[in-house]
């Protein structure tokens, strides 16, 4: 029996790869770091029933209406908004995504880089490397306190969830602004909820875990950073287009919010001439948020599960709803 042809958009390592070439017919675009140029990925979907895709990659109308072959679409991120999922859904193609996972890993490093904006370890550890530490000094290089400040988190899905109980672990006051109520999470972590304009006003700490769509699109804009207390640190470890970067700019620079702490950007990579990216006040990270060697082989192994299982119709693993 020919095996099924899938084709993967990124250079994955072989000790994961090769344990599915038995029952899967496996091609790979040949770089791990560069994305696969959007004709190859539109030529190789005209021929895949199952495709393995990044965040980076646009699966749009047009590779999605042009193949008879795909099946498919297993999207390595529980994110999937690069996928147009109403023309997947359309065309009958499955997608899946990663969750669970990469939740404490995403959750460790969200409330890590709430610590470094924080206590401003960056540039600390910079000053250090520097040689440019020369006194002891009482306010030398002061940040903010994190133990019993308040946390807002906005978006409390499976990460949101994750990071409030490090922010419990910390003697955080958590507050939280969700599409629903999480009863649940509420008891058990001993969280409250806020209407969203509450949160904003009210938390130290204003975290973004909420997934990019029409109605999060630009949520955090100047109107809301005006709204923030004089010394909240802002934090999105989830896309970058759930806010404006020009206004979180002015917003830090003009003082009206102490800083901010990103993993993700509105373009990624950021360009390194973009002005937030001078600010000291803000740490910048490369969207590395799932980036532990455990969850990447895990959300890579569950991409191909899911792929295969669909394939020997037996259902995806994680589907997106
Ligand atoms: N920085 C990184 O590397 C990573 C980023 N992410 C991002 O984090 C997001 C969250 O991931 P999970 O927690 O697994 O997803 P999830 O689906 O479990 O949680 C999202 C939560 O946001 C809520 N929500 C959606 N729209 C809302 C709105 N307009 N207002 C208020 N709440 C709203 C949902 O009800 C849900 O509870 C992903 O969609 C992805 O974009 C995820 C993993 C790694
Ligand atoms: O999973 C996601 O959505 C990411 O952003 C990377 O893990």
């Amino acid at each position: 029996m020919t095996k099924p042809y899938v084709y993967i958009t990124r250079k994955l390592p072989d000790d994961v790869v090769d344990s599915f070439r038995e029952k899967l017919n496996i091609n790979m675009w040949d770089s791990a770091e560069e994305s696969v140029p959007y004709k190859k990925l539109l030529e190789e979907s005209k021929k895949a029933e199952g495709l393995v895709t990044m965040l980076s990659d646009p699966i749009d109308e047009t590779i999605l209406s042009q193949t008879d072959t795909l099946k498919v679409v297993a999207n390595l991120a529980v994110g999937f908004d690069n996928i147009d999922i109403e023309s997947a859904k359309k065309h009958r193609i499955t997608v899946t995504n990663t969750p669970d996972v990469l939740t404490d890993t995403t959750a460790d490093l969200t409330f890590a880089l709430l610590m470094t904006t924080a206590r401003r370890i960056l540039e600390a550890a910079d000053m250090v490397k520097k040689g440019e530490w020369e006194h002891w000094s009482p306010l030398l290089l002061a940040g903010s306190d994190i133990h019993h400040k308040t946390i807002g988190i906005v978006g409390m899905g499976r990460i949101g969830e994750v990071v409030a109980k490090r922010a419990r672990g910390f003697d955080m006051n958590v507050i939280y602004h969700n599409r629903t109520r999480k009863q649940k999470a509420e008891e058990e972590l001993g969280l409250n909820y806020v209407s969203f304009d509450q949160l904003i006003s009210s938390a130290d700490f204003v975290v973004s875990l909420v997934p990019l769509t029409d109605e999060t699109h630009h949520l955090f804009n100047a109107n809301v950073f005006s709204h923030m207390k004089d010394e909240a640190i802002f934090i999105n470890a989830s896309r970058g287009k759930v806010m404006d970067e020009m206004a979180l700019y002015e917003a830090v620079k003009s003082g009206e919010i102490r800083g901010a702490g990103l993993d993700v950007f509105e373009d990624e990579p950021i360009s390194a001439d973009h002005p937030l990216l001078t600010l000291k006040e803000v740490t910048c990270l490369p969207h590395i948020g799932s980036a532990s060697l455990e969850t990447r082989y895990q959300m890579m192994e569950l991409s191909l599960n899911n792929i295969l299982q669909v394939l020997e119709g037996n259902g995806p693993m994680t589907a997106v709803d």
